[in-house]
């Protein structure tokens, strides 16, 4: 059987550890790197004792050293990185012959330009931006299995572009009026020390943030102006909810004259038919968090508004795994020739 030395770079935050949970049992990888600056030195299972007694859980953390990443022989990198961090590490991993699949921002937007209007600094290596390709496997498996670079898709524009982007590419709705209103769980801020996020802040409470001008809306709209063949813009809401991870959407925009609720749910059986990660609910089904959390799986239920000639689309994920971890696993099986479902069986 195909094995893939692989590492984890930022395999302490919260992306990290969930693919240390994947990679760690997938059938097609050796781990034989994973990286911290603070716990450097010390084996995975000390640091996470959730991963005692599985094999290759007595590795331990290194720096996050290019040079020293490459020396393990490892043939892919993932990347759990900040943004700004990540373009650093992946452009040296790169040029060592690495494969990278980068969780960052870093690599989704095809313009600089946009990058910095979004990210508030200049793109740290603009010149690789071609090369990356945005790794939602449904929509770019294609393009993913040739690539060197994958710019893996953020928590957000996942549960918002994979039910939006059949029915636009079909011209069934009208894009300028798509609404998106997300809620998402803590861990979709990362593992960081920040007041905002104490438990005390966040339980028991939910919280719109990050409005009007969410950074991930420019994803959102670069992939949906692909779809439809024009410039696309629309409105997101993000909130913040009381629990660890899960992502819900509900997406609404206003369908086309004569649409009907079959034909939406037409386009998305036809769109998602061989995608072993889609669940469509159906009509009249709303997706639900619970259904999803520690899966690959994004769960996506549709209705029809007769009232307001609206499409409602639900959506559902763990922005830890669709929304991060899994679905680049999902980008890394693709590019290695591996089974797409390789190592993401769960449920
Ligand atoms: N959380 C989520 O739901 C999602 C996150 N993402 C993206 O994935 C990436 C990782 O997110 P997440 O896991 O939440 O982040 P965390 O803050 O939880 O983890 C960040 C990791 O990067 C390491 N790190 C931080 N700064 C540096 C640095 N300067 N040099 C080297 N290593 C560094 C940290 O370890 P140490 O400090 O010990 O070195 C840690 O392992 C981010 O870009 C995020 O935007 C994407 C989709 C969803
Ligand atoms: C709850 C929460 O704070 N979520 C994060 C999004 C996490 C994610 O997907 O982010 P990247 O684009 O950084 O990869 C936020 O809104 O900034």
């Amino acid at each position: 059987m195909q094995r893939i030395k692989t590492a984890i770079v930022g395999a302490s935050g919260y992306t990290g550890q969930e693919l240390l949970r994947l990679l760690l049992v997938h059938p097609n990888v050796d781990l034989v790197a994973a990286t911290s600056r603070q716990e450097a030195g010390k084996p995975l299972s000390a640091v996470f004792p959730r991963f005692r007694k599985l094999p290759g859980a007595d590795l331990a953390f290194i720096e996050p050293d290019p040079d020293a990443i490459a020396a393990t022989g490892a043939q892919a990198a993932f990347l759990a990185l900040p943004h700004g961090v990540a373009a650093e590490i992946a452009s040296a991993l790169l040029q060592r012959g690495l494969k990278v699949i980068d969780l960052s921002a870093d690599f989704r937007l095809r313009d600089a330009a946009v990058y910095q209007e979004f990210y508030d600094h200049p793109h740290p290596a603009p010149a690789l931006l071609d090369q990356a390709v945005y790794g939602l496997p449904e929509i770019r498996a294609e393009e993913i299995k040739a690539a060197s670079l994958i710019a893996s898709p953020g928590c957000y524009p996942t549960s918002i572009l994979l039910p939006l982007i059949p029915l636009v590419k079909a011209g069934l709705l009208d894009p300028d009026t798509i609404v998106a209103n997300s809620m998402s769980g803590v861990s979709g801020a990362g593992r960081k020390a920040d007041i905002s996020l104490l438990f005390c802040e966040c339980n028991e409470s939910a919280r719109a943030y990050g409005l009007p001008k969410h950074r991930h809306l420019s994803e959102i709209e670069q992939e949906l102006s692909l779809a439809a063949g024009g410039k696309v813009i629309i409105t997101f809401i993000p909130h913040l909810i009381p629990v660890n991870s899960g992502i819900a959407t509900t997406t609404t925009a206003k369908i086309r004259a004569g649409v009907s609720l079959e034909a939406i749910g037409q386009a998305l059986e036809a769109a998602y038919a061989d995608a072993p990660f889609v669940r469509l609910l159906g009509a009249g089904i709303c997706a639900d968090t619970k259904n999803v959390t520690r899966t690959n799986f994004i769960d996506i239920g549709w209705h029809l508004d007769a009232r307001t000639g609206r499409v409602i689309l639900t959506s559902a994920e763990d922005n830890l795994g669709k929304g991060a971890g899994s679905q680049a696993v999902q980008s890394f099986n693709l590019i290695f020739g591996l089974g797409e479902t390789a190592g993401l069986q769960t449920a």
